[in-house]
């Protein structure tokens, strides 16, 4: 199911609308969430493809930045694949000493003072009753981690049944999602499992037999299919009843964030979308290659993507996929027909400038597997190991193929910001290597995460200190007319100003957040410079 991510929704964050508004009074802040959220009705219209089902299209042009949907979950839990965590606030319970347990029903709960006891979307007081009427503790091993984690996969399952007696309006929200069942009973390892994990639980185990296995199984689909991964350093997942309509695409125009504590969800704009385009989100990493991300979408989603990225075996000129020839010298090795899952790639000058290269889609496979788990075993903080690994694939992988790109983003994040690199003691080299590497990443980002959106802030943000630094040595070892070191100023500031303004959408105390609030305070700092070199703008 949700393998890593559901859509895409890996440390998403909560959407800085509340906080941003806390120091407005009363009234206006009520003005400013009619008219932005309420106030001319929802921007979008829900339409029906044949291929698709439902998806949701824009009713008028919307702009990069705005919310399209804010809106609660219907309900909220532990991803399957989760640790041993807090049953109201989620927390990870694995690393402490003695796991605490809810006195009345046995099961992990950080401590009594929870915020989340006996909340919506925690440990409420129905489930408490539930769990310990029919004895779910005995099943509880809490010797055995790993055995113990199994119980949480029939969690969210058990709050979604709940909400049939205690909220059947949401409920039949819920019911009335895509499970896929039609494609999922015929994939023997899934249903089987989940039939061990959660319906058998939920009826044999915990003896609950109001509910039919049919039901419980397609709880199990729409969850796998609909579930949004989100909290901050915590592991969970949730149902919202409108965002789910949401289709997929690898170059989506929105990103989203859910507010700590609430899990309330914020979708925003992060392109312009003209009217009548279907508003999109990437249910895959869209920082994988084409074939990646289709396996996942299809492992975990039931679907082949056909966008527009999938379609071109360049991904969009971006070669986020690509291989370098081992035949010739300029060849790129891409995949024939990235639309099928067994063709081969060859390289792009065959018959031209090299005698012929082709390799088929298992070796691909094999061979991104191994370099992958390399790459999973490098340290982001080491930086001499990631600049050794770009060195020992630099005549295999594309510059921007996924695997260095995931390295070249630890790196333009690292370089300036640990022990040994701190951003006042590199050399001008390494401060070079710092801007040369947010400026190609930021090339790709353009392009796969287009607009507004976290990453692209992010790097925007990377890039000014190495810039400014430089300017600021160039200036004490050579004489700059104040038209240069305006062209410079004006540079950064473009620069800045987009960062800012995209980290302005990221919780305040998230590390985006801060980092936007940083950009801030650096902004007034150029804007000092004006005094000496006079208007940048
Ligand atoms: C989260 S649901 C979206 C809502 C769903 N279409 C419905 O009517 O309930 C995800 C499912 O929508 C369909 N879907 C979404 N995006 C798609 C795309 N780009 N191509 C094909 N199917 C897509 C797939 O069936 C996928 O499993």
């Amino acid at each position: 199911m949700s393998g890593h991510h559901h859509h895409n929704h890996r440390r998403r964050r909560s959407s800085s609308s509340k906080t941003s508004r806390s120091n407005t009074s009363t009234i206006s802040s009520y003005l400013e969430d009619v008219s932005e959220d309420n106030f001319e009705g929802p921007k979008y219209e829900i339409k029906t493809s044949k291929i698709m089902g439902r998806y949701i299209v824009s009713k008028k042009e919307i702009k990069p930045g705005e919310i399209i949907i804010t809106e609660e979950p219907l309900v909220i839990g532990p991803c399957t694949d989760c640790k041993v965590q807090c049953l109201g606030c989620y927390k990870d319970l694995e690393k402490e000493q003695q796991i605490n347990k809810c006195v009345s029903c046995g099961w992990p709960l950080c401590s009594k003072k929870c915020p989340g006891l006996r909340k919506t979307h925690g440990h409420t007081q129905i489930e408490c009753t539930i769990l310990q009427e029919c004895k779910s503790a005995s099943f509880l091993n809490y010797t055995n981690l790993e055995e113990l984690r199994t119980n949480f996969q029939a969690l969210v399952p058990l709050r979604c049944l709940i909400l049939k007696t205690t909220d059947p309006s949401s409920y039949a929200i819920l019911m009335d999602m895509e499970s896929h069942n039609g494609i999922r009973k015929n994939i023997p390892d899934l249903w089987a499992l989940n039939q061990a994990r959660v319906v058998d639980r939920i009826i044999k185990d915990w003896r609950l037999t109001e509910f039919t296995p049919e039901e419980i199984h397609t709880i199990c689909g729409i969850l796998e299919v609909n579930a949004f991964e989100i909290g901050q350093g915590v592991n969970i997942r949730g149902l919202y009843p409108t965002a789910f309509l949401l289709s997929h695409n690898c170059v989506p125009n929105t990103n989203h964030t859910d507010e700590e504590g609430t899990y309330h969800l914020t979708i925003r704009a992060s392109t312009r979308i003209p009217e009548g385009h279907p508003v999109t989100l990437s249910y895959a990493y869209t920082l994988q290659c084409t074939q990646k991300r289709r396996e996942h979408l299809l492992e975990n989603k039931f679907f082949e993507c056909k966008c527009q990225r999938c379609c071109d075996k360049t991904e969009l000129g971006t070669y986020s996929g690509a291989l370098l020839c081992p035949k010739c010298d300029n060849g790129l090795v891409l995949c024939d027909n990235p639309l099928n899952f067994d063709s081969s790639w060859s390289c792009n000058s065959s018959g031209k400038y090299c005698p012929g290269y082709s390799i088929n889609a298992n070796s691909i496979r094999v061979l991104l597997n191994r370099i992958s788990h390399e790459v999973e075993q490098i340290d982001s903080n080491d930086i001499c190991a990631m600049e050794n690994f770009l060195q020992k694939y630099r005549n295999v992988l594309h510059p921007t193929h996924y695997l260095c790109l995931s390295i070249k983003v630890s790196l333009s994040q690292v370089y300036g910001r640990i022990s040994g690199y701190l951003i006042h003691e590199l050399k001008d080299k390494p401060l070079i290597r710092k801007k040369d590497i947010c400026h190609e990443i930021l090339k790709v980002f353009d392009v796969i995460e287009p607009g507004y959106t976290r990453i692209r802030g992010v790097t925007l943000y990377e890039i000014h200190a190495p810039m400014m630094i430089l300017l600021s040595r160039q200036m004490e070892t050579e004489s700059m007319s104040k038209s240069e070191i305006k062209a410079a100023l004006r540079d950064v500031l473009k620069y800045l100003t987009e960062a800012k303004v995209i980290l302005s959408y990221e919780p305040e105390h998230s590390p985006e957040g801060i980092m936007g609030k940083a950009a801030t305070d650096a902004l007034i700092q150029i804007k000092d410079w004006e005094k000496i070199v006079g208007k940048i703008k």
